[in-house]
């Protein structure tokens, strides 16, 4: 697997862990930005827009054992492995999360995300519930945002609209969407998804607003 990080910059609350890598302080995990949400519920499609709206953010890139649909590229929408490397990683603790998802398994390097951290970046993990609930546990300082469709009606009609998985693999995946749906009161943020710019705008303000008092006003 390639390294899609950039290169360390010590930042003023960063540590070092015993192999020398950085580690982020409580300041910059308040930089990285979870996005959840039930499949299709379109945020790759927002996420996409994010990267265009602000090039600056760094967008992790999760390794998963799914095989790539058309068009995907190895490196840059996924690095796709295969179940033996996905243990290996797990084992040597270089997944900053990860969870085994309508029958495949996803995880989020650990290194590039502590390092753009490091370097004063804003980090996107655009990642599902099981996930999200272990980053949560592990930065506690971490913004949470779930992607919400405007109805279950719409919901199944991008996922079976985008056409990329058999009926098998739909039906599994909005089963997992009910449970994703029944968890977003686990999230500081819920955005609706009705239009890809707006929410991405909406994701964007979010991420440059001081969340702490985001946090307490909804508590
Ligand atoms: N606001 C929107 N209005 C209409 N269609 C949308 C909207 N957002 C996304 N879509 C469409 O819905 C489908 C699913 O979007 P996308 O692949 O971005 O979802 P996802 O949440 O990333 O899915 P997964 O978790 O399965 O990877 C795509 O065909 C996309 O073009
Ligand atoms: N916990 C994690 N979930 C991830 C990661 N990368 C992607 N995902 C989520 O998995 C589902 C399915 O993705 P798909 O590309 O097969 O449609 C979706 O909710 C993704 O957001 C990860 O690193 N960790």
């Amino acid at each position: 697997m390639s390294d899609t990080g950039n290169h360390v910059a010590a930042a003023g609350d960063t540590g070092r862990a015993t192999h020398g890598e950085p580690v982020p302080g409580r300041s910059s995990r308040r930089r990285l930005t979870v996005v959840s949400g039930p499949s299709g519920v379109g945020k790759s499609s927002v996420v996409s827009e994010l990267r265009r709206l602000d090039p600056d953010i760094y967008f992790s890139v999760s390794v998963t054992t799914r095989a790539p649909r058309p068009g995907e590229v190895d490196g840059a929408h996924y690095h796709f492995i295969d179940r033996a490397m996905f243990d290996r990683m797990v084992a040597a603790g270089e997944l900053l999360e990860h969870a085994e998802f309508a029958g495949n398994c996803y995880g989020t390097p650990r290194g590039p995300v502590e390092r753009a951290l490091a370097e004063g970046r804003q980090a996107v993990l655009e990642i599902e519930l099981q996930g999200a609930r272990q980053v949560r546990a592990a930065m506690p300082e971490a913004r949470l945002v779930m992607l919400m469709p405007p109805s279950w009606e719409e919901l199944v009609g991008r996922l079976t609209g985008r056409g990329t998985e058999e009926e098998a693999a739909v039906k599994a995946r909005l089963a997992e969407a009910e449970r994703e749906l029944a968890a977003a009161g686990e999230f500081d943020v819920r955005v609706v998804n009705a239009d890809v710019r707006t929410a991405a705008g909406q994701l964007l303000d979010l991420m440059n607003t001081d969340f702490e008092s985001i946090r307490e006003h909804h508590e």
